[in-house]
């Protein structure tokens, strides 16, 4: 695909340049730039598809970065992000010290902010429209949201203010009918309706909110989009324009399997096509075995049911849904509500299973604390991505959920080191606990084929001896204790290695056994080094270990935010892989 006019846009300024007649041939040299780039290097390709036209539009007509954008999510955010001065470091797009794959305000001034997890683009819009009036500025506000987000209690929240703010903001609501899986929820059926209160003489949801409201209008149609911005942006006070678009656009098979090519992986460019790969071989992945054990258990305990906010594909949930469409349910992207719908279910006696990804739970820490665990509601959260995810960065690293969770009073929290755990712990927490469960488990594949063995339960507040030496013990919790059982076997070192699975309870008489035997102790986990497993053994050990304690060696993620990369590497940086674990060993 050429780029003849593409290669000479460095900034949207040069994109002004342009006659609006010649702008049709740049959204096909975008469209063509962006599924390169993702069929070669992996990344989320259908909602940026869906909005190429738009984002041309966008800063075609409005002054950017003088005017500002705020992107919703931001997985949209390509064609911008090539548009405003990153076209020829594109192709490090999610690579370790390469550009995000999200908007991000330390890498260009047209990233008004910084985003990664959803509908926040409404709230801070209005708060730089809120700060231009009090500075007394000229600036046009632009939320750009898409139909799934916009369905969020918080931009619910921003529209209410910004209705009543008399703010210079206007919201365009991107609707193309779809999140990452098919939309869910009563807004859905009724933007497919909603015409504008001057067509139908009755004001629609968002009049009645005091937007001005518009739309709806084809946001493939480069020219409508173009009069209609120049119309805007003689405007002022909230609006809102509703513009359809199709995720996926301009490429076949994204259009037609939108969940697939949300983020397909690598693909060819020509055909559009997926490879097919056999991965029967290859052991499962966790998400896979919580599904597929869900259902298993779900047939066992006909009170189980299942919740995810928005994510079934992702979390697997999708195989609960189709297999018990009646016992399980996407909530949209709602994670609030996820959780306190479960602990209402859980007042009745039903058996929760609500799967959030440990990083949006941290929206949601208020339900969890007010509404589950301070009335010891036996809610069981699968914590899905727990631990550092890889290329989509600092926002969706699940490092924070066993810091966070562990000052929770009346909460189990237990981290499953391989998928047979995990099924254990599944097993265990539906045979009927007194208190709320979390289970935080990793992106990606185990280690283990056979992971179908019949249940056990699991004694809570036990931990596993996998290895027995003298000198050195390490404590590890979760799935990167795999590692290091790996690192003993392959170095055939005489260390003892625990598997904790329990972070809360924890097993404070193994704890403490260790802490007595062993001239060094040391913790790994994936999670902050604050606040986690470290910092419960460092308690431990002063407040009732007996003297001399062991030289104590705390390996969590470092008290800084992680940038996007393999995962592998990522490790790396943190210091909690082999290299690093073995390199400490040996210096002891
Ligand atoms: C708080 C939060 N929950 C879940 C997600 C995961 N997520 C990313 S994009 C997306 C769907 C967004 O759909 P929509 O807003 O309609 O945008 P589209 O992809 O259709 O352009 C979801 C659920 C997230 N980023 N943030
Ligand atoms: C943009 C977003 O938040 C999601 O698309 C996220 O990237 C999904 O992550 P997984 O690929 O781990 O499901
Ligand atoms: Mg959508």
């Amino acid at each position: 695909m050429s780029h003849d006019l593409l290669s000479q846009i460095d900034l949207p300024a040069d994109l002004r340049r342009f006659r609006e007649s010649e702008l049709l041939q740049i959204a096909q040299e975008l469209r063509g730039f962006i599924i390169d780039a993702v069929a070669a290097k992996e990344g989320h390709l259908g909602a940026s598809l869906g909005v190429v036209e738009l984002t041309i539009a966008l800063h075609y007509v409005f002054d950017t970065p003088n005017d500002l954008l705020v992107w919703d999510v931001g997985h949209q955010a390509y064609g911008h992000k090539i548009l405003t001065g990153r076209r020829d470091v594109f192709d490090t797009n999610r690579e370790l010290n390469g550009i995000s794959g999200f908007p991000k305000r330390a890498e260009s001034e047209y990233d008004t902010f910084g985003v990664g997890h959803s509908s926040t683009a409404i709230s801070a819009a209005l708060g730089m429209a809120m700060a231009s009036q009090l500075k007394g500025e000229k600036h046009k506000h632009i939320a750009i949201v898409g139909d799934a987000s916009i369905a969020s209690g918080m931009a619910f929240e921003a529209l209410n203010h910004a209705g009543v703010s008399g703010a210079d903001l206007l919201v365009i609501l991107n609707d193309n009918a779809i999140g990452i899986d098919p939309a869910v929820g009563a807004l859905k059926d009724y933007l497919t309706k909603t015409k504008s209160g001057k067509e139908t003489g009755r004001d629609n949801i968002f009049e009645s909110l005091n937007f001005d409201y518009s739309g709806p209008i084809d946001g493939h149609d480069l020219p409508k989009l173009i009069a209609e911005f120049q119309r805007q942006s003689g405007l002022s006070g909230p609006r809102l324009l509703h513009v359809r678009t199709v995720k996926g656009k301009g490429l076949k098979q994204a259009e037609q399997d939108q969940v697939r090519y949300h983020a397909p992986g690598k693909f060819d460019k020509i055909t559009g096509d997926i490879p097919a790969k056999d991965e029967s071989q290859l052991p499962p992945k966790f998400q896979d075995v919580f599904g597929h054990t869900l259902v298993e258990l779900s047939q066992q305990n006909e009170k189980i049911v299942g919740i995810t906010p928005a994510m079934p594909t992702g979390s697997s949930m999708k195989i609960m849904m189709d297999a018990f469409p009646k016992r399980a349910f996407d909530v949209g992207i709602a994670e609030q509500h996820a959780v306190t719908l479960a602990a209402g279910m859980a007042t009745q006696g039903v058996v929760p299973f609500c799967n959030i990804y440990s990083t949006f739970l941290q929206r949601a820490y208020d339900q969890v604390i007010h509404d589950v665990a301070l009335q010891k509601l036996p809610v069981i959260f699968c914590l899905d991505r727990a631990g550092l995810v890889g290329q989509d960065g600092a926002t969706h690293h699940g490092a924070f959920d066993l810091a966070y969770l562990n000052c929770i009073p009346d909460l189990i929290i237990a981290a499953p080191m391989d998928v047979v755990e995990l099924r254990h712990m599944m097993y265990t927490s539906q045979l009927g606990l007194p208190l709320p469960i979390a289970i935080r488990y990793p992106r990606g594949r185990g280690h283990i084929v056979q992971w179908q063995l019949p249940f056990e339960k699991i004694e809570l507040g036990t931990s596993r001896l996998l290895s027995q030496g003298n000198r050195i013990a390490v404590l590890s919790i979760g799935s990167i204790g795999l590692m290091v059982q790996e690192l003993i076997q392959q170095e055939q070192l005489d260390i003892t290695h625990i598997d904790m699975r329990f972070l809360k309870p924890v097993d404070e008489t193994q704890v403490l056994r260790v802490l007595e035997n062993h001239d060094h102790v040391i913790t790994i986990e994936d999670g902050t080094i604050l606040g986690g497993l470290g910092s419960m053994v460092g308690n431990l050990a002063f407040a009732k270990a007996n003297k001399p304690l062991p030289q104590l060696h705390v390996l969590g993620i470092p008290d800084s935010f992680i940038e996007h990369g393999p995962t592998a590497d990522l490790h790396q940086l943190a210091g909690i892989d082999r290299g690093a674990l073995l390199q400490l060993i040996q210096s002891l």
